[in-house]
């Protein structure tokens, strides 16, 4: 699946957030957008998804306009997405296997039994026994269950799947294997992959492409092998983590 933004914008108020991004990825391409904090890339996220309306401009899935869908439409193109949000999002009162075959039982008369046997066999994918099907989330450590999310993202074996930070909160030995899961199952199911992180360690280990999102733009774009000499200033900063350079952050000081 070919997903490609053009010139999309989005303004709350007298705040133009997104201010005409342009990106695509490509079939079985996994794509990472950085950017600061507040530069707009869960905006550009939730635009795709028809969470939000943007403004102006396209997005396109496979040749079709996602702007604008409603009602069952919408639903048709968002089956083909997967997601893995910010904090796992899973449901605490559902065991886990509920939770990984969530997305599968929508609206059809599936057998309990089949269903925890898919969940297993998708818990397997990303290390996780088959014990652990049984267990509530809350049993469960921040890591297992950023697993269990991303066996949930690919249970349902989606064109593509959306990463919102899938990082955040887990130590960085932790977010090495989770990122590293999320490379193989990426890879090995062939899906297409948008990540949005300001977590370098993501980015590298992630993205075959990457891209930065800088005052409502995409300023630069290129493979992931070309982050370290892209001749950006401001991606430089980014990557380095320099407080000194081109970007300026509210809040962080200097001039
Ligand atoms: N519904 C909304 N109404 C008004 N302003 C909004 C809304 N959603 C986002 N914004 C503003 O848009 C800007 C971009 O927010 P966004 O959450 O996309 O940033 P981000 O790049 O994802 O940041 P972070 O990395 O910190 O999550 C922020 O200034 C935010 O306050």
């Amino acid at each position: 699946m070919t997903l490609s933004l053009r010139d999309v914008a989005k303004a709350f108020g007298p705040k133009r957030v997104l201010d005409g991004v342009t990106l695509s990825v490509g079939k079985g391409e996994s794509l990472v957008v950085i950017g600061g904090s507040g530069t707009g890339k869960s905006v550009m996220l939730k635009c795709i998804l028809g969470l939000l309306w943007p403004d102006a401009g396209s997005i396109m899935l496979d040749g079709q306009e996602l702007v604008g869908l409603k009602g069952s439409a919408l639903a048709a193109a968002r089956a083909r997405f997967g997601m893995l949000f910010q904090g796992g999002a899973l449901f605490d009162s559902l065991a886990v296997w509920r939770n990984v075959t969530f997305a599968l039982t929508a609206g059809r008369n599936v057998r309990a039994e089949e269903l925890r046997a898919i969940a297993i066999d998708n818990l397997a994918r990303v290390g996780l026994g088959p014990e652990v099907a049984e267990l509530k989330p809350a049993a469960l450590s921040g890591g297992m269950q950023k697993r269990v999310a991303l066996a949930r993202a690919i249970a349902a074996r989606p064109d593509i799947i959306f990463f919102d930070e899938p990082t955040t909160g887990l130590d960085p030995i932790m977010a090495d294997v989770i990122n590293a899961l999320i490379r193989d199952q990426v890879k090995a199911l062939g899906v297409t992959a948008l990540t949005i992180t300001h977590d370098m360690a993501s980015v590298r280990k992630i993205a075959d492409r990457v891209a930065m999102l800088h005052q409502g733009r995409i300023i630069w774009e290129g493979p992931v092998e070309a982050l370290d000499n892209s001749g950006n200033e401001f991606v430089d900063q980014f990557v380095k983590g320099r407080a000194d350079g081109p970007i300026r952050m509210a809040g962080a000081g200097g001039g």
